[in-house]
């Protein structure tokens, strides 16, 4: 776990606009990884902050119009000075509002990763899986769907779930790890997405391995957290969660991981 410990050794400020409900989850939960967490609201704070950071993250999940300029202007900068930025699209395969904000973010700017439930991917790439807000039904091929939105965007897709994919549009692979519990807390999805950019912020052009790493770890601490005591409660769970990240190791990692690669 190559990336694990480098995120843990190098510390990257991973710069976040991220939604309201979920701030001081990431905040919190980018410590446990080893990251430095920096959220931001003003362009002109973002253009200092930019130059010392690893990566940027975008989670449109409470996007308004102030936000959503925010984005744009976040965007050119993480572009211009050469920073990663993942893209969470929070919701998109529920509201127009937020497809429209997701497409013209993927369109207009260059993203390292794109990170979302079946439901959200699938609706970036005019496909339809079911979805009320930010959770999204299971969908049967998660591994098809990731490739199809990496070849259509050019970039790294984390499909997420009960089994996450991802690929860099060439290779594919599945995770079959985590924990029921993990959707039980909010935010673990959101969090997920910060901490890919951690990963990345620290793996110079090695984006997909970074990604499935960052999936990799994330999933065994989900486990670890559930078997935990009380871990089969949300509260508990919360808790554990994080000092899963914080404590998870390499050995846990390599040990439980069911990870398939397709060609
Ligand atoms: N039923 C499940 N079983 C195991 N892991 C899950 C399950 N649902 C989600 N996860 C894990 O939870 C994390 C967040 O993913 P997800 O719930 O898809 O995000 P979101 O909250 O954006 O919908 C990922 O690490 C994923 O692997
Ligand atoms: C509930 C909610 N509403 C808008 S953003 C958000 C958080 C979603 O977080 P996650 O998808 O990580 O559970
Ligand atoms: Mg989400």
């Amino acid at each position: 776990m190559k990336y694990m410990d480098l995120v843990r050794s190098k510390q990257p400020l991973v710069i976040c606009l991220t939604n309201d409900v979920v701030k001081n989850f990431t905040a919190n939960g980018l410590i446990a990884v080893g990251a430095s967490p920096a959220m931001s609201a003003h362009a002109d704070d973002l253009k200092d902050l930019l130059r010392y950071a690893g990566a940027l993250l975008i989670n449109i999940g409470t996007a308004d119009e102030r936000s959503e300029a925010l984005y744009h202007a976040a965007m050119t900068i993480a572009n211009a000075y050469g920073v990663p930025a993942v893209l969470d699209p929070v919701a998109c395969g529920a509201s127009a509002f937020r497809k429209r904000i997701a497409l013209e973010l993927l369109e207009q700017h260059s993203f390292a990763v794109l990170r979302g439930n079946a439901s959200e991917v699938a609706a970036l790439i005019g496909e339809r899986v079911q979805s009320k807000g930010v959770d999204s039904q299971a969908a049967e091929d998660v591994a098809a769907i990731a490739q199809a939105a990496a070849k259509t965007y050019g970039l790294t897709v984390a499909v997420t779930g009960e089994t996450d994919a991802v690929s860099n549009g060439k290779e594919v692979c599945l995770l079959h790890n985590g924990s029921a519990m993990m959707p039980k807390v909010v935010g673990t999805g959101c969090l997920l997405g910060a901490v890919v950019a951690a990963y990345v912020g620290v793996a110079g052009d090695d984006t997909y391995e970074a990604c499935a790493e960052a999936l990799s770890m994330y999933a065994v601490a989900g486990e670890l957290a559930a078997e935990a005591p009380l871990g089969h409660r949300p509260g508990h769970y919360a808790v554990h969660f994080i000092d899963a990240l914080y404590t998870v190791t390499d050995e846990a990692v390599r040990q439980r991981l069911h990870k398939e690669v397709q060609a």
